[in-house]
């Protein structure tokens, strides 16, 4: 016979309990004890940290005069509540779409049993965001009740994780804020109440949540938040909102009552063009769209500071020199150092203050274009090394005071981290897997292999743009071999490259100059 006397535990009871079990598995299993993970934190395995508190002030409105807020968007399989929401997503995936709408932190649930979600999923999430300029912080969602769970998250790259008042005895929400802090990770702290306001409050907490959910019995009621707002005004605290948000209305209502950020999950998962709804929600503007730049040109193989500065008033964008002693462009150490001072002297760099347009959410390689577009300096000098070790690269750089370096596939990826200068990565037209791999070479040279005069394949070229960087960016890449004064119209009409490349052959000027000039008549 059943007790009916007996309480039955709410869900949050259940889920704490559960937890509870998973953390002490995950504590006496050997490669995870306390001791490992701490281990592990020594030996500076976690990935560096973004502050939540600076990153949740941003968004794509926050320079506009009256600034929507920030997002918290949450990857969200299943929950207690629902049931299955979006089973087949992909962590890394929506991670990036989150972030590439403007996210400013992505909220990963990391509970298995009732949100289908696991560290994976963070650890995913947050290596899908890392190479982008302004990442969104990663918030562990979690039923978190031991310093290990938040150790663990630090490990696994979160910069912030969730305490739940309603969830731990007062001390241990104290002893673990904390503990969070001294990993440098200012938590979410979750309330649902005044009194649970009070205790938040009370810790110190910069960043505080309300939700609208009671966690109890699952009955959302939008007003919890906007009750609560009047206990954090005058204070420097990030009041936010969670849970039960689908509309604009809904978030135009919290934003006239002050609260800065909005954690929003089952709705974003079922929305179809996530961006579009991301946008609509928050009333964010639409993303400026990008200005067309003139193409650039790189001219290769350069070895006179006469005729670099020719060819730089004519429009060359890029002059490369050759470090390379099979080929007929080699270029001493001393003739680069003498003919870099000579270019720098005579390149006269704007020095009205910098038009810097607002930082908007963009992939890798379209971030390093745009950042290299804005220095302003013409013409930049990169140095082309075949086969070089890593210590001739740096000594050219330093010697010749090179802007940029090109490499070819025979440089390990693991020495680009080392390179002062940004780096260009040549590939051959059939090798081009890697083109967009975010995060190491800041620049592409797709090479078609091809020596003037002969067919080119250009649609091998338009399919590696097109391809897409983080699925929707044109991939930015530097055009190189078999271009002529005959072929660059079709080039930019099939291609639409960022850039195009062309050398000095054997001293020729006069082709690098008609090059140019063809250049000039091609572009759109
Ligand atoms: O959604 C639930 O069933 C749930 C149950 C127990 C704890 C937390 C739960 N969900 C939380 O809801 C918000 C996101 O809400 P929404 O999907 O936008 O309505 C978030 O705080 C979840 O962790």
């Amino acid at each position: 016979m059943t007790d009916t006397t007996k309480k039955q535990p709410t869900i949050l009871e259940t889920i704490y309990a559960q937890r509870a079990k998973d953390v002490e598995a995950a504590k006496s299993t050997a490669g995870t004890t306390p001791d490992d993970i701490a281990a592990l934190l020594a030996m500076h395995l976690a990935p560096p940290l973004i502050p939540l508190v600076s990153r949740l002030k941003r968004n794509p409105s926050s320079n506009s005069a009256s600034p929507s807020p920030s997002l918290m968007a949450e990857i969200k399989r299943a929950s207690p509540s629902k049931g299955p929401i979006a089973m087949s997503t992909n962590a890394a995936a929506q991670a990036l779409t989150y972030a590439l709408s403007g996210a400013s932190v992505i909220s990963v649930l990391t509970e298995p049993t009732w949100f289908k979600g696991s560290l994976l999923d963070m650890r995913l999430a947050r290596q899908a965001v890392d190479a982008l300029p302004d990442r969104p912080a990663i918030l562990r969602k979690e039923f978190i009740l031991d310093e290990y769970q938040i150790a663990e998250a630090r490990l696994h790259g979160a910069d912030t994780v969730l305490l739940i008042v309603a969830m731990l005895p007062p001390e241990r929400l104290t002893a673990l804020y904390a503990y969070s802090l001294s990993l440098g990770m200012e938590p979410l702290v979750e309330v649902n109440n005044a009194r649970e306001m009070e205790l938040a409050l009370a810790l110190g907490a910069k960043v505080i949540g309300v939700n609208n959910r009671n966690l109890h019995d699952f009955q959302v009621d939008m007003g919890t938040t906007s009750r609560l707002v009047d206990m954090v005004k005058e204070r420097d605290v990030i009041l936010c909102a969670l849970s039960g948000i689908s509309s604009p209305k809904d978030v135009q209502v919290y934003k006239e009552q002050g609260v800065r950020a909005v954690l929003i999950g089952e709705a974003l998962m079922r929305a179809t063009d996530t961006s579009a709804f991301i946008r609509n929600l928050l009333q964010w503007p639409e993303p400026e769209p990008e200005k067309k730049q003139r193409t650039w040109v790189m001219v290769s193989g350069m070895k006179d500071a006469k005729q670099a500065k020719l060819l730089a008033e004519a429009g060359a964008d890029l002059i490369s020199l050759t470090f390379d002693s099979n080929s007929e462009s080699n270029i001493t150490l001393e003739e680069a150092a003498a003919l870099s001072k000579e270019i720098r002297a005579q390149r006269s760099p704007s020095l009205s203050p910098a038009t810097t347009p607002p930082l908007s959410p963009s992939p890798w390689l379209t971030a390093q274009k745009r950042n290299l577009q804005l220095t302003g300096v013409r013409p930049l000098l990169v140095g082309t090394f075949r086969s070089p070790t890593l210590p001739d690269i740096l000594r050219t750089i330093a010697v010749a005071q090179l802007d940029l370096v090109q490499v070819d596939e025979s440089v390990p990826d693991g020495w680009i981290p080392h390179i002062p200068v940004p780096v260009i990565r040549r590939f051959k037209i059939g090798n081009t897997a890697e083109v967009s791999r975010p995060g190491l070479h800041s620049f592409a040279l797709v090479d078609l292999g091809v020596n003037g005069g002969n067919a080119v394949d250009l649609k091998k070229a338009a399919e590696v743009i097109q391809a897409g960087e983080a699925a929707k960016w044109p991939v930015p890449i530097i055009l190189s071999g078999g271009l002529t004064t005959q072929n660059i119209r079709e080039a930019f009409e099939v291609v639409a490259p960022w850039a195009v490349e062309t050398s000095v052959e054997k001293g020729l000027a006069g082709d690098a100059h008609d090059f140019l000039a063809a250049v000039k008549g091609a572009r759109q």
